[in-house]
């Protein structure tokens, strides 16, 4: 088959990941940074515990740090407002998902590189083209810019809560009923399929259910774990073109969930309820799928984060709405309140 379709990939050209990998990050924007001043993204716990760091480890480059809210329209256009007179040429996001997606989208919008330095390992979205910036409607990752470089500190995301990094392994884990997706999307619909980053994204959920035993609380190592097969998931997405190998029915479900209420849980939380029915539904190995979610902590029942029955069973019904093009095992019509509720039952997610 001749390939007429030219398809442009970039990777970060430096990534440090481990303990104290923070000191890099001077050496890391003098190469990044064209011309001007660099500018840091961040939050009000997230400056405390890594953007001041980085201030102190800057030296010789004029920088600028905005400390915002919420990845959404508003605060990115606060942002772009905020710079109009600026001459940025790196942008830094410092913090957790929301931080590292507004600094990735304003990078990604200004032309200039984008450096990811997470705090917490919440999501495959710190080493990803994709950003998540919300229209108070519906979240869906939108094509931003891959890292340039990426700094990830175990130790600082070390001190995130536990959660974070367990809701960031069930993102990755959850790769596996995305890509059963794709499959069937190549295979049905005659979908545009890479069988390179198919083939990466499996490994990524593999690697971290055959390791499950290594994902626990106040463990480094379990940072170094979740962070490294975060990389190779953003790696994925990044050959793919799309989130494609990393989001199938199971984002569906989340992100149906962030639309019609997703209580106290995280997108990685979201994830994990939405990948066991997936599975269930593909008809994989949904219950080994739950016992790893449990190993490592996660959450499967949408009561533990406040949400009922029938917000779960609306949820799984209408999920295919929130991206018609994207065909996944949940078909191109709503599932009726009896199947989703006996699917949801089954996998005891209510
Ligand atoms: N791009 C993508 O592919 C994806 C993007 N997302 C997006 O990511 C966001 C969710 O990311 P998530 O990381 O869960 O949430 P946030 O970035 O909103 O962070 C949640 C809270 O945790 C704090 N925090 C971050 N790191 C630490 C730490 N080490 N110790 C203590 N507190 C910490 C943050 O501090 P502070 O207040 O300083 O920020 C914030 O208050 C959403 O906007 C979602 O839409 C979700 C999935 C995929
Ligand atoms: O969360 C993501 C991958 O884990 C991004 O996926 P979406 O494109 O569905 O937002
Ligand atoms: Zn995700």
């Amino acid at each position: 088959m001749i390939f007429n379709k030219i398809r442009s990939m970039h990777f970060p050209n430096d990534v440090f990941i481990g303990h104290n990998a923070i000191v890099n990050i001077n050496d890391v924007v003098k190469k990044n940074l064209r011309s001007g001043e660099a500018l840091i993204i961040t939050g009000n716990k997230t400056y405390e515990l890594a953007g001041k760091y980085i201030e102190k480890l800057l030296d010789d480059i004029q920088y600028n740090v905005l400390i915002v809210d919420g990845a959404s329209i508003d605060t990115l256009n606060f942002i772009k407002n905020e710079i109009k007179n600026s001459k940025i040429g790196v942008v830094i996001g410092v913090g957790g998902g929301s931080k590292i997606d507004l600094a990735k989208k304003t990078a990604a919008d200004i032309g200039v590189p984008f450096i990811s330095v997470p705090t917490a390992p919440s999501h495959d979205g710190i080493a990803s083209p994709r950003a998540s910036i919300s229209d108070g409607k519906s979240v869906l990752s939108v094509e931003a810019v891959m890292p340039s470089a990426i700094v990830a500190d175990t130790s600082i995301m070390l001190k995130a809560p536990y959660r974070f990094a367990a809701a960031g392994a069930a993102d990755v884990i959850a790769n596996i009923t995305a890509v059963e997706d794709w499959r069937l999307a190549y295979r049905l619909k005659g979908e545009e399929f890479s069988s390179t980053a198919a083939i990466i994204s499996e490994y990524t959920s593999k690697e971290l259910m055959e390791n499950a035993n290594m994902i626990q609380p106040g463990m480094e190592e379990s940072i170094w774990l979740i962070t490294k097969e975060i990389l190779a998931s953003g790696t994925a997405m990044a050959i793919a073109g799309t989130s494609r190998p990393a989001s199938g029915s199971e984002h569906l479900f989340a992100h149906a969930l962030e639309v019609l209420g997703r209580g106290t849980s995280m997108h990685g939380e979201q994830v994990a309820m939405g990948s066991l029915v997936s599975m269930y539904l593909q008809g994989g190995d949904w219950i080994k799928l739950k016992e790893t979610y449990k190993k490592i902590g996660v959450q499967t029942k949408a009561s533990e984060y406040g949400i009922s029955d029938d917000i779960a069973i609306k949820a799984l019904s209408i999920a295919h709405r929130l991206r018609p093009e994207r065909y996944t095992i949940l078909g191109e019509t709503d599932l009726s309140t009896r199947v989703a509720e006996k699917a949801l039952k089954i996998t005891g997610i209510i």
